[in-house]
């Protein structure tokens, strides 16, 4: 798929993986609409790229993934200002082992979400133009994170439903390709979650465990991230695709067949 002049929404994107997803599809010839609940972060990464890319590539949407009705309308907004939509990541993710209904909210049911309000405008059956949807998992959503299985269940739920939706699509034909990420530590400011009692709650007695996991396994920088992504992005051969971004560089998972 070649970008230029191709629609892109990332949720997420005021800051970390999404901010870079947004660059490397700016950068590759696409327009972007950056949706985030953080407003102030939001408004401030529009106006630098306005500087590098001008004006009319990008629109910052305020959007809380939880929303239906926010959700709804910032797609609606991207659609009627861009023409058109063909790309879709779903990148928005907590760590909230307190608050744990939050995590399924946001890292699960945002991408259900997301993915069904995107597939209204993409869907080949329902008159759209087809396209990819990139779901951000982790590696925590192909194993365990010990400090986290809430955020470890919701990245595994965001595996088995982002693969069902790729055999959903081929057999029915939405034209629509849904692949995976599932990068290893990445140095964003969701790490700071993995040491705080506040997020890790009765499994704070982990957070050593962790840190040494993490230094065993080192931290990615967010553009080894992003480079995996523009490939399954491009790559039209890629569908139901998980790519692991480890520190050894990029590798897709196998998964076990059961029939
Ligand atoms: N950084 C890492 O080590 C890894 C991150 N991931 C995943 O990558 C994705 C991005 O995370 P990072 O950039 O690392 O974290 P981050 O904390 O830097 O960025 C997350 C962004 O999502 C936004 N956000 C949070 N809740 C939202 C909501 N309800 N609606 C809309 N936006 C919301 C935040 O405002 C923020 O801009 C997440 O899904 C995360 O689980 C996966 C594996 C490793
Ligand atoms: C923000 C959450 C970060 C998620 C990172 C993650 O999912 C880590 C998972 C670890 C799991 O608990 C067991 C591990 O050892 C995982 C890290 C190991 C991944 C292999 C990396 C190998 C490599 O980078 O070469």
């Amino acid at each position: 798929m070649a970008l230029e002049g191709k629609v892109a929404v990332v949720t997420g994107a005021a800051q970390g993986l999404g901010k870079g997803f947004s660059e490397i599809l700016l950068k590759n010839g696409a327009k972007v609409a950056l949706l985030d609940v953080a407003e102030v972060a939001g408004k401030s990464l529009k106006e630098s790229l306005d500087e590098q890319y001008g004006p009319d590539r990008t629109l910052f949407i305020p959007c809380d993934v939880q929303s239906q009705q926010q959700f709804k309308a910032a797609i609606q907004k991207t659609v009627e200002t861009f023409g058109q939509l063909d790309i879709f990541c779903n990148n928005a993710g907590i760590i909230n082992e307190v608050d744990w209904e939050k995590a399924v909210s946001v890292n699960l049911m945002g991408v259900v979400r997301g993915t069904y309000l995107a597939l209204e405008h993409m869907n080949k059956l329902s008159g759209g133009q087809g396209g990819v949807i990139v779901n951000i998992a982790s590696i925590a959503g192909l194993g365990p994170l010990l400090s986290v299985p809430v955020y470890t269940a919701t990245k595994h739920g965001v595996v088995g439903f982002t693969r069902a939706m790729a055999d959903a699509s081929k057999e029915s034909g939405y034209g629509i390709r849904f692949n995976l990420i599932c990068p290893t530590f990445v140095q964003t400011d969701i790490l700071n979650a993995l040491q705080s009692p506040a997020i890790l709650g009765q499994f704070s007695n982990l957070e050593d465990s962790t840190k040494k996991l993490m230094e065993q396994h080192g931290i990615l920088d967010v553009s080894q991230v992003t480079e995996a992504f523009l490939q399954l992005v491009l790559d039209e051969t890629k569908d139901g695709a998980a790519l692991m971004v480890l520190s050894k560089g990029s590798q897709y998972s196998t998964f076990p067949s059961i029939i």
